[in-house]
């Protein structure tokens, strides 16, 4: 017991000594990164520079890409936000990047992605999003033949069937007039596309527009998504690993699991039924992996069950939260510029003598609805922070700086569309600054290059043609049927959190059907 009193002051002693180091190590280290370290001459704040926990702070708040662009506001195109992250704001950095390069003899590949980022898919079997390079050209090719151009065609009665149904419902609302003709848009874009893209995924029947309401399945997906800044801070600092899972709720991890499960099942089952004929992503991905003869499997690039199940699970994430943000987002300008959406309206409606002439390629011809949808893209993408890749070799020169190898870089797509050094009036919805005949003087030295929502290089969306078709559907079939207005309390609605993506609150819109003359 004695003995026990007498080693106090020892013990207290050593935890100072220890906590001394520590307190030297951590300043000598930050030091050193901020003042001597090969990124230091980068501009950016010293205390960036120092620690990385000012960027978790507003992460892990959903406040990281304002912060993002005040800081390239400050600093100029190339901020050094961590002491191992860069961030760029010019269409060149996306090519240098992002893109192929090509070296003084050789192809150099581009940029790997930066698994700081990405967070390695739970069954261990990779998906296109994930793997690595090598593989990735594997899993694209196969995947490829769902979205060329003549899968799309295949594929627009199943949009179509959607579309229609969430016009129906809308109509219902709107029939019933008053307080019941005020629905959430963000919800029903929502339900739209989840609907649709879990049947071109696997032939899943989510019945979200049937129901007026979330399917479980889809409302694990976002629960998923809330996980991956948590899993960054995770990843960036493993010591955490206790302290942050305990303060995390335990609702999101089952979810995950849930929402896994759930596609593992729901893969497997269409896997088993084979192309059955139908014109959805699966049958593509299936004949072209037992296109051999005999239904043996092909000589190309093939994917095992459990890459194809991996692949079923993030096109439903890829495919389905993205195109409804941007939605919502189109949505939300244009009943705050009523000019615009005006002309829109005049534009969509004039175009067609029935609403049977409203097709995906007709659509693709009108000038306003396409820059509507660019300008959107650009106030409002879907994924509005950087996507992280690694600089490769002993480093290479981005806009006129060398960056040591290892480093973290990215363009943050939201804080470059937002620059002044990129857009002239950044925060204005002007659609008209992408139709060449049409835009002022002031908006032709715009950097449009800097706008890439879908990313570029061999990683880039590849679904940006099937994105843009349903975009472009479901937006004019509404203005086509409706007369839209915007309700007060959702005046403000894009003043949003951001955990990767854009955390929507309601749109609340009052429908009236459209008298046609
Ligand atoms: C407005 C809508 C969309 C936007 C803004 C968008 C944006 C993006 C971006 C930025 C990437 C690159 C991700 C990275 O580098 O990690 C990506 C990848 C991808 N997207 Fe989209 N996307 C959209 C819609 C879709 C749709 C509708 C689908 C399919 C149903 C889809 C399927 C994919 C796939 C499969 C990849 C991975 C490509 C690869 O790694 O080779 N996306 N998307």
């Amino acid at each position: 017991m004695f003995e026990n009193y007498t080693a106090i002051p020892f013990v207290k002693g050593s935890a100072a000594v220890l906590g001394g180091i520590l307190f030297l190590y951590v300043l000598i280290r930050g030091v050193y990164l901020a003042f001597f370290h090969p990124l230091s001459r980068i501009p950016g704040p010293k205390l960036y520079a120092f620690t990385d926990l000012p960027y978790l702070y507003y992460l892990l708040r959903g406040e990281w890409p304002y912060r993002h662009r005040q800081l390239h506001d400050q600093y100029g195109p190339v901020v050094r936000y961590t002491p191992n992250d860069v961030s760029f704001t010019t269409a060149n950095a996306w090519r240098t990047i992002y893109g192929h390069r090509i070296g003084a003899s050789a192809h150099i590949a581009a940029f790997p992605k930066d698994p700081k980022g990405y967070r390695p898919p739970l069954t261990g079997d990779p998906n296109i999003v994930l793997t690595n390079d090598e593989d990735h050209r594997r899993h694209r090719r196969v995947l490829a033949h769902a979205f060329s151009e003549k899968a799309l065609l295949g594929q627009e009665s199943i949009m179509r069937h959607y579309v229609d149904k969430l016009i129906s419902r809308l109509g219902e609302r709107a029939k019933l007039g008053g307080s019941n003709a005020v629905v959430d848009l963000a919800r029903w874009y929502n339900f739209t596309t989840f609907d649709m893209v879990g049947d071109l995924s696997f032939g899943a029947q989510f019945g979200c527009l049937d129901s007026g309401g979330y399917h479980p399945w889809v409302a694990t997906i976002f629960d998923d998504i809330r996980l991956i800044t948590v899993d960054e801070t995770l990843r960036r600092h493993p010591l955490l690993n206790a302290l942050v899972w305990s303060l995390v709720p335990k609702r999101w991890l089952a979810s995950r699991l849930e929402h896994l499960e759930r596609s593992r099942a729901a893969a497997m089952k269409r896997v088993e039924s084979g192309s059955m004929g139908r014109e959805d992503f699966m049958s593509y991905i299936l004949r072209h992996n037992t296109d051999g003869e005999d239904g043996k499997p092909s000589d190309g690039p093939t994917l095992t069950p459990g890459e194809i199940v991996e692949n079923a699970n993030i096109l439903i994430i890829a495919g389905s939260e993205t195109t409804a943000t941007l939605l919502s987002g189109a949505t939300f300008h244009l009943l705050t510029h009523p000019d615009k959406h005006g002309r829109l309206v005049r534009e969509i409606r004039g175009a067609f003598a029935t609403e049977a002439d409203i097709t995906v390629t007709a659509l693709g011809q009108l000038k306003y609805l396409n820059a509507v949808l660019k300008e959107a893209l650009r106030m409002y993408p879907p994924i509005p922070g950087a996507l992280p890749r690694t600089v490769t070799g002993a480093g290479e020169v981005i806009d006129n700086y060398w960056i040591s190898g290892g480093t973290t870089v990215g363009v943050p797509h939201w804080a470059a569309c937002q620059s002044e050094f990129n857009f002239h009036n950044p925060d204005e919805f002007v659609p008209e600054r992408w139709i060449a005949d049409e835009r002022d003087a002031a908006y032709e030295n715009d950097n449009r290059a800097v706008s890439q929502p879908f990313s570029v290089g061999p990683r880039n969306c590849l679904g940006k043609n099937l994105a843009y078709a349903e975009m472009r559907l479901i937006l004019a079939k509404v203005l086509w049927h409706f007369d839209l207005e915007l309700l007060p309390e959702s005046r403000d609605w894009n003043k949003q959190k951001i955990f990767v993506v854009w955390e929507k609150g309601a749109l609340n819109v009052k429908l009236t059907r459209a008298v046609r003359g």
